[in-house]
């Protein structure tokens, strides 16, 4: 699958409430482009805006994908709540996408990426039925399933305890080799292990951080990774103050 690139540009506001920018995003085709900032700075929103969610925020400004074609159908968000639909269970809602689009479901691969989640001995419980991480787990099954080739990723793995978040970067980043991703993450261990580009977004605009070298996911013990994670750590301190 060639990936194309995203390019962001502009200013948002709701109403006359200014929201963020002037920022100017390029995110390179079929890479992981990390994005870290303060809380309320706006991360969330630039996410929903790309993937034509946001219907309260305003942008004065542009989004494109770099092959000039348009980004409908080729983009998939993982949103920061999982949004699981409560009376479906989990293979239903690893499943929901090709539902509504009135696919056949896969659910032969559908197994395949709960086993890979470490969900196979939950696939019939109800999302009630489960803890908070299990449930990003099914989120983030149901964003693989989506086979896109721009894969919007809201802090995918903030509840996931430290081993399993480990895991499901590694995961994540072989399922989603080749895909443009844009990841929005508070954690400056995973953006060292997984950013081919990281970003810092301000209240002024992006900033970039130099990601540590060696393929992702770099190794937890990488003594270059424990280092960015450490400096990108102090650069966010430093941005917040
Ligand atoms: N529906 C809304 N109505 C009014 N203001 C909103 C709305 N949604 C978000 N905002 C405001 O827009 C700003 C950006 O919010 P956003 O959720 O994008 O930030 P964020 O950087 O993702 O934060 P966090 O890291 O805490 O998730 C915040 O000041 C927030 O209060």
């Amino acid at each position: 699958m060639t990936s194309p690139g995203l390019h962001v540009r502009g200013t948002a506001r709701i109403g006359d409430t200014h929201v963020f920018g002037p920022l100017d995003l390029t995110v390179a085709g079929g890479e992981w482009t990390c994005l870290l900032g303060p809380s309320g700075v706006g991360k969330t929103t630039l996410l929903r805006l790309v993937a034509g969610l946001d219907r309260v925020t305003t942008l004065d400004g542009q989004i494109a994908a770099s092959d000039g074609k348009p980004l409908q159908g080729r983009l998939a968000l993982m949103a920061q709540s999982d949004l699981l639909m409560p009376w479906l269970d989990v293979m239903g809602n690893t499943l929901l996408g090709a539902r509504l689009r009135g696919e056949r479901p896969d659910r032969h691969r559908a197994t395949d990426v709960l086993a890979r989640v470490g969900l196979s001995d939950h696939i019939h419980k109800t999302p009630g039925q489960l803890s908070g991480g299990q449930r990003q787990r099914v989120a983030l099954a149901r964003t693989l399933m989506e086979d896109r080739a721009i894969v919007l990723l809201d802090e995918p793995f903030s509840a996931l305890d430290a081993r399993t978040r480990s895991q499901m970067q590694d995961l994540a980043c072989d399922l989603l080799a080749g895909r443009t991703v844009l990841m929005v993450t508070h954690d400056p261990t995973e953006a060292a292990r997984l950013g081919d580009t990281i970003l810092i977004m301000e209240p002024g605009g992006l900033s970039p951080f130099a990601p540590p070298p060696g393929a992702t996911p770099r190794p937890i013990d990488d003594p270059a990774t424990l280092t960015a994670q450490a400096d990108l750590l102090t650069r966010l301190r430093n941005s917040a103050a």
